[in-house]
């Protein structure tokens, strides 16, 4: 039931409905339509959502008609707001608003126009809600305002969606404009529709309008790779997206960064492409960190050259050119000679210093395509590609060899270094890295073998050679475990007295029910491997324990001589080593001698005259063994505090049938008789040689002619019963 004031008041104001048609005779027909229109109309009102009215155009907008839905909207009943029964309409409107609303509608009114507003309203619930009047000014005759009359809707929900909608946009617009990430739309063709300032900022402009301005075609402009665009496009037309595509592209000056994109291409209703659509990270940093690690990974640390993990996928390149081409292909398998007695004497800086240096002379003898990788430690490995000739192979290993052997200056000290370099060719030798590898390897142990600063080609036999070292190796590694060594005494005689006065100790390998292995078939293994240092240490406390027994048995002493290893003379405990092996049997140091060979020298001649002082200040004896053999021991001889030279057997051997040796015999003795030191002749085996040796005045002998080495039982029975020369 809408509200009224009464009828009279209606009637001033508009006359009412009867003023319709005020002159028509109503006929019975006409009024009861009338009438239905009147109940139709106020049915009409009641249903509506929102309130029509009619209010006077006062400081309250006081109301003279309101429709009943008053209540949904205002919360009041329509009667509370009639003449401002309970409450007024300017009341009721929202404090901040009120100014507002007069303002506008009394704009309308002196405009003579209808008006239409929005506003809050205080609801009978303490709530606000927000609403629509629309509404028009009702006027007498002469034209004066006599009433205002409108509908009032809530627009609430409408207004909260519209505000969430705005907070929605203003958030996605804030993060639009404020994001790190690049935000782009882009046209199929490729040029920029939208942007926001941090995809100009990654390219390098300094706005978004510079970007625009810049880059007007991407596929040639941006990308570094003009394909990626191609590449770009047909991934989003096969997927829809692309993830993490990654590209160089160009900034505004022309540097270049990596960026990641995401993007999806946006259709409209009918499945038609309309642009694309995505983020731009810079990954410059990430890549190059990624760069970093790859290096890291494929490259050696120490040298800088490329590592193991990069060899074989450099290997498999080189195979495919080889083939490809129809040429062949050379895997040099390069090992420094003796490197791990310079790395364990001198210290890993210097060792590594070596390295540095020989891994750049490795590079600077060969061609720009060829490959020179360091595997570990001291191995190296070249690819030669694009070879036609064998020639072309040994010309630059003999560069190679040249120069690794050339003098090496660190810290003030001279290293002559060599290395042994094994090869093998592809198709000829192997088709694939594995065995490619594997057969350069075995020529290398080969070359190695041979006599070190040496290079070697593959040859098929050369795998049956590396089968038995491998094999001895192993074996080795048990006998050491399992105790297979002895010792056999070779002894010494004294020219002047023909009396055995002394013996070296030379070891024997007896494995378990095997046959006694001679000492030429393991010691370079045990060399190579490293194995020699513990060997070294078992034969040299075996000799000072028989030195021992011999003097408490026979009542003198009878001093024994030890072969020194190159390896073992260099590692850093080695004075401390023989110290101990004296003091375990309490021997007086003068009963052990040390047989060091030249080529011990050669590696770092003030550090091998350094130790032979610490030894010689121990009160051991000290001997050159193999003189002669070595080819720069002249230089430094008056600087050894040595006590014997040992003329190398080659020197003897023969002497007979080859007087030429003579005179080189003469010098040698000549010379440690010169420098104070004892000459003893190797390899006697002949009544000519033994004599020759004593004209020429050589101190002792040692050799077949006089004793073959003895077991340890032998040698004592020897030494109890002496056999005079
Ligand atoms: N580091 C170590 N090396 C050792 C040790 N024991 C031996 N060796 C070295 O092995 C090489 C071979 O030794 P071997 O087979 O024992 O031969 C020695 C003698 O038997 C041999 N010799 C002695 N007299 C003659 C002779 O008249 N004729 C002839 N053909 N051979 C003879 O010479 C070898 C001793 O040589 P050298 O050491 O140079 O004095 C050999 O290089 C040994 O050094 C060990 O314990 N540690």
């Amino acid at each position: 039931m809408n509200s009224y004031c009464d009828d009279s008041i209606l009637r001033e104001v508009d006359g009412g409905l009867g003023k319709v048609f005020p002159s028509l005779p109503l006929t019975p027909v006409l009024e009861q339509l009338l009438q239905d229109r009147t109940r139709m109309l106020d049915s009409l009102l009641s249903n509506l959502d929102g309130l029509a009215y009619c209010c006077l155009c006062d400081e309250n907008w006081s109301m003279i008609f309101v429709s009943e839905g008053c209540k949904e909207v205002t919360g009041y009943d329509a009667d509370d707001l009639i003449f401002n029964r309970r409450i007024s309409y300017n009341r009721l409107t929202h404090p901040d608003d009120r100014a507002r609303v007069r303002a506008s509608i009394d704009a309308s009114i002196a405009h003579g126009d209808r008006f239409d507003v929005e506003y809050r309203i205080l609801h009978a619930d303490g709530s606000v809600r927000w609403v629509w009047e629309r509404g028009a000014t009702l006027r007498n005759e002469q034209g004066g305002v006599e009433a205002l009359e409108g509908f009032i809707q809530d627009i609430t929900r409408l207004k909260l969606s519209e505000q969430a909608a705005r907070e929605a946009e203003e958030r996605y617009r804030s993060i639009f404009e404020n994001a790190l990430e690049g935000i782009y739309q882009t046209s199929p063709e490729g040029t920029y529709l939208n942007f926001n300032p941090a995809l100009a900022r990654i390219y390098g402009y300094d706005s978004p309008d510079d970007l625009r301005l810049g880059i007007s075609d991407i596929q040639n402009q941006l990308y570094v790779d003009h394909n990626k665009r191609n590449e770009f496009v047909a991934i989003m037309r096969a997927q829809g997206r692309v993830q993490n595509f990654e590209a160089q592209v160009y900034r505004k000056y022309g540097d270049i960064i990596w960026i990641s994109e995401n993007a999806r291409q946006v259709l409209d209703a009918d499945g038609k492409l309309l642009f694309f659509e995505g983020t731009v990270e810079d990954i410059t940093e990430r890549k190059s960190f990624e760069q970093q690690i790859e290096y890291q990974a494929t490259h050696d640390g120490l040298t800088g050259l490329p590592n193991r993990s990069l060899l074989s996928d450099r290997l498999e390149q080189c195979i495919s050119l080889a083939e490809r081409s129809g040429t062949q292909l050379a895997v040099a398998f390069i090992d420094l000679d003796q490197f791990k007695l310079i790395n364990d004497s001198m210290g890993h800086d210097m060792g590594d210093r070596l390295l540095v240096e020989m891994a750049k002379r490795l590079s600077d003898s060969v061609r720009e395509s060829d490959t020179v990788v360091r595997l570990g430690g001291d191995e190296f490995v070249i690819l030669l590609t694009n070879i036609h000739k064998v020639e072309d192979i040994s010309h630059s290993m003999q560069r190679i060899l040249a120069a690794v052997s050339e003098n090496c200056t660190i810290d003030h000290r001279d290293f002559v270094v060599s290395c042994s370099i094994g090869i093998s060719m592809y198709p000829q030798d192997g088709r694939d890295p594995n065995t490619l590898l594997k057969h350069a390897d075995s020529a290398m142990y080969e070359a190695k073998r041979a006599g070190r600063n040496n290079l070697q080609f593959y040859t098929p036999a050369l795998n049956d050679i590396l089968i038995e070292r491998l094999s001895v190796e192993y074996r080795l590694r048990q006998a050491i475990e399992r105790k297979e060594f002895v010792l056999h005494y070779q002894p010494k005689m004294d020219f002047l007295t023909g009396k055995v006065n002394g013996a070296e100790a030379l070891i024997r390998w007896q494995p378990e029910g095997g046959e006694m292995i001679p000492p030429f078939k393991f010691i370079p293994v045990a060399e190579e491997t490293g194995m020699i240092e513990e060997i070294g240490a078992w034969v040299m406390r075996e000799a000072c324990a028989k030195a021992h027994e011999l003097r408490e048995r026979l009542g003198r002493d009878i001093p024994i001589a030890v072969n020194v290893s190159p390896r073992q003379f260099g590692q850093p405990h080695f004075v401390e080593s023989v110290r101990s092996a004296l003091a375990s049997v309490d021997l007086p140091p003068h009963c052990l001698e040390l047989e060091i060979t030249e080529s011990t020298l050669v590696l770092d001649a003030r550090k091998f005259v350094d130790t032979l002082h610490e030894l010689k200040a121990l009160g051991v004896c000290l001997a050159i063994d193999d003189f002669g053999t070595g080819y720069s021991s002249m230089a430094y001889l008056k600087d050894f505090p040595v006590d014997r030279l040992k003329i190398d057997r080659s020197f003897v051997d023969n002497l007979e049938q080859e007087p030429a040796k003579k005179p080189i015999l003469n010098a040698i003795v000549a010379l440690g008789r010169s420098l104070g030191l004892k000459v003893i002749a190797e390899g006697v085996e002949t009544r000519y040689e033994h004599d020759h040796l004593r004209s020429m005045g050589c101190d002792e002998l040692q050799g077949y002619f006089f004793s073959r080495p003895l077991t340890s039982e032998a040698f004592e029975r020897l030494l109890i019963e002496p056999a005079i020369v």
